[in-house]
């Protein structure tokens, strides 16, 4: 399996405080990893170190084989690693189709891809007046435009109705048939688990362990670093 991310014992220090201490893992191309943990875990820190929004305090990043510790994240993003969250901006008082203009995306590509992820009959309302699960939609959509070898989503089924998950979900299978290997953060595991090959799981910025999603709920240290925050099979 070729590997498309590495992260080489990272570590990341705010003040005193360690929030990543020696994390290193590998994602490999096309695969669907996912990182659990509880609140403060150093989930989101993770997520702005590998897309340049965070110095690591040591440690490297390579992507396709290239160095990329403390690049600018929009240098890293036109190299084909791309985040949902901070890099794309959705202006609310445009509608679908001029968001898309906007980022700079070709009328002919917005065009496939509104199409491909089912807000081509939303194309002219106003941001504002999407649903929630419209707008996390149309963040993937212009994510997508940029042709990404690898996403990251933060959170991507936070608020969302069930039936919004639904659609997400099939916006998932989607990204997944184009061959994104994609990299999502989740509280909602049984969301996350019905896409992640395999999971990481973050406590206090070390890994407590990895595994496929059905050897990670069966894991005491799982069950016990959850405790007091909630089901591990919940939410
Ligand atoms: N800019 C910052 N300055 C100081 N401390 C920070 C900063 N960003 C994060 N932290 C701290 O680092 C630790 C990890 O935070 P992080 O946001 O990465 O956790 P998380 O796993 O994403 O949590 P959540 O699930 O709540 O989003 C926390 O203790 C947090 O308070």
């Amino acid at each position: 399996m070729k590997v498309i991310l590495e992260v080489e014992n990272v570590k990341k220090k705010f003040g005193e405080l360690v929030a990543l201490e020696n994390i290193s893992f590998s994602v490999y191309d096309k695969e669907c990893l996912g990182i659990i943990g509880p609140n403060g875990a150093g989930k989101t820190t993770l997520f702005n170190i590998i897309s340049g929004h965070l110095k690591p305090t040591a440690g490297e990043v390579y992507f396709n084989g290239e160095r990329i510790t403390g690049m600018r994240p929009s240098k890293i993003a036109k190299r084909g690693l791309v985040r949902t969250f901070q890099i794309l901006k959705v202006f609310q008082n445009l509608t679908v189709e001029e968001n898309f203009r906007a980022a700079g995306i070709e009328r002919k590509d917005a065009e496939r891809i509104m199409k491909e992820l089912n807000l081509h009959e939303r194309r002219n309302v106003l941001a504002k007046n999407l649903s929630q699960g419209e707008m996390r939609k149309l963040n993937i959509a212009l994510a997508l435009a940029k042709n990404p070898k690898v996403l990251l989503l933060d959170e991507p089924f936070s608020g969302l109705s069930p039936a919004e998950c639904q659609e997400l979900h099939s916006v998932i299978d989607h990204l997944k048939e184009r061959g994104v290997t994609l990299v999502i953060i989740e509280h909602k595991l049984k969301e996350l688990f019905n896409h992640a090959e395999r999971v990481i799981v973050l406590n206090y910025g070390y890994i407590l362990c990895e595994g496929t999603p059905e050897e990670i709920v069966q894991d005491v240290r799982v069950i016990e670093a959850y405790l007091g925050v909630g089901n591990v099979a919940g939410s």
